[in-house]
């Protein structure tokens, strides 16, 4: 069988680890030859790659590890491109929180005014790391992870529209985990779901077990009480903010009985409960620095000082393990049946064509083939219709550099309460992100 070259653009980051550590789980089924890490920050990603480098001379001798900063090295002769960059890395992704918290509003990394925020910068860097694979490996598959992925997926369908990219999340995946566990079910993968929405803005419409059972009434059960949260403690439930986030989901869940959210429609639905709940001087950005950065970084330098990764608290990232489904899908044309955000092109009959929507799609070696959702409600395609708004208007920002348009962008989020607020936060944004944004004339 072939083994596969992959980059790792954004080799620098807390994340590396945990996917090659699955990647080298999952070496049967999905061979590799070499893993090449690529970053902007050579010092921060030596770390991580030379940590990297023992682990793998200690568990898979026969896989090899190339960490560059030159586009050529690092992108030539690959097939696959995993990409989870973050552009301005965690010093912006603060900056992205707390001004909008400085204005009473939503203060997150994705959503609202810090997720405009984020995207404008991402738009860069993404598209310059889908240039060096295309001249590089030109018939390379870019697996994008890089967020905001609903903005990234707006403006390579735009202005890549030719581009093998596959934009994709984790969190249909995180709260799937989290569903199977409150029915009894041990793995997300015994359930055939339906969903629809935007990237962080959709929803769960049919869950049934492989024998056609539907599993929607007693996962419906559950949250109605619990929200998504598990008496399990898991993990990612360990940390207050998103132990808070999965219990939210009651709430959230009630505006539409019938169907299931993605959790970070909270932040849309009580944008006053969530700046309430907001430490404005110390939000999650904060939280990630003290907790997973540190973590991450201080297990490598010590794999380092030690010279062998035994005894390593570092794991594999279990939720990554959709990437080499993905992969797999695209090399061995699996046919594997994945959420991935995909133009709409009529899957969801009622709602805008050029839409980037995330729904259940079959993949194999010529991409995503979407499957059917059909008519939308009226309450989510409302909501859909807004979203969307802000995202096409904030990748027309970026392209037209207009600061018209990402002001409308900003005032038409469900985040913001007036157009005066989003013109402060824009100024504000403006200031804060120069150097990263295009000039806004
Ligand atoms: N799609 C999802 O569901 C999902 C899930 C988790 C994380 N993510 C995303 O994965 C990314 C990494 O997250 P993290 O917390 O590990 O971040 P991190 O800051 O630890 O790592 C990001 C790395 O990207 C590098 N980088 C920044 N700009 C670059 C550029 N232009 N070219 C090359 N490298 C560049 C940084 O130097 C850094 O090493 C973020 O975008 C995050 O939002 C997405
Ligand atoms: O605040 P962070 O940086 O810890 O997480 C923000 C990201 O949250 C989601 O990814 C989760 C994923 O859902 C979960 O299963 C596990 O893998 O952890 C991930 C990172 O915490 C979301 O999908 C991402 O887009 C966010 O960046
Ligand atoms: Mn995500």
């Amino acid at each position: 069988m072939k083994k596969f070259n992959i980059t790792v653009a954004g080799g620098g980051s807390t994340f590396t680890p945990g996917i090659i550590l699955m990647l080298l789980d999952h070496l049967e089924d999905f061979p590799i030859d070499t893993i090449k890490l690529y970053d902007n920050d050579g010092e921060r990603q030596q770390t991580i790659a030379d940590a990297c480098e023992i682990l793998l001379n200690e568990r898979t001798p026969g896989v090899k590890l190339l960490a560059s900063t030159d586009p050529k090295t690092a992108f030539e002769n690959v097939d696959f491109v995993m990409a989870h960059i973050r552009v301005g890395k965690y010093a912006m992704r603060e900056q992205d929180e707390k001004i909008p918290l400085k204005h009473g509003v939503v203060g997150q990394e994705t959503c609202g005014p810090g997720g405009l925020s984020y995207g404008m910068r991402s738009i860069t860097g993404v598209l310059e790391i889908v240039d060096y694979m295309e001249k590089y490996s030109p018939e390379a598959w870019m697996l994008n992870y890089s967020n905001p992925a609903a903005i990234v997926a707006e403006a390579t369908r735009k202005l890549r529209p030719n581009s093998k990219i596959l934009n994709i999340c984790d969190m249909p995946i995180g709260i799937e985990e989290l569903m199977a566990t409150n029915i009894g079910l041990e793995s997300r993968k015994e359930m055939v779901v339906k969903y629809y929405g935007l990237n962080h803005f959709g929803w769960w419409t049919d869950i049934r077990d492989k024998s056609g059972k539907d599993l929607m009434p007693s996962i419906i059960k559950h949250v109605e009480k619990f929200g998504y949260s598990t008496d399990t403690g898991s993990e990612m439930e360990q940390e207050a903010s998103w132990n808070d986030t999965f219990k939210k989901a009651r709430d959230v869940q009630a505006l539409d009985k019938d169907t299931l959210p993605n959790t970070y429609l909270k932040y849309y639905f009580f944008p006053d409960y969530v700046v309430e709940h907001s430490n404005k001087d110390y939000t999650r950005a904060n939280e990630v620095m003290a907790g997973r950065e540190k973590f991450v970084f201080g297990e490598c330098k010590s794999i380092i000082e030690k010279g062998t990764a035994e005894g390593t608290e570092l794991t594999i990232d279990e939720h990554a393990s959709y990437i080499v489904d993905l992969a797999r899908a695209i090399a061995f044309n699996t046919k594997e049946r994945m959420l991935m955000i995909v133009e709409n092109k009529g899957a969801i009959s009622n709602f805008e064509p050029t839409a980037m929507v995330e729904i259940p799609c079959l993949v194999g070696s010529e991409g995503p083939e979407p499957l059917s959702v059909g008519e939308i409600p009226r309450f989510q395609k409302s909501l859909m219709e807004q979203q969307v708004g802000v995202e096409k208007l904030t990748v027309e920002a970026y392209e037209e550099q207009s600061y018209q348009k990402l002001w409308q962008a900003l005032t038409l989020s469900r985040t913001v309460p007036s157009a005066s607020v989003a013109k402060d936060i824009l100024d504000d944004l403006i200031e804060a992100n120069k150097g990263y944004w295009p000039e806004l004339k």
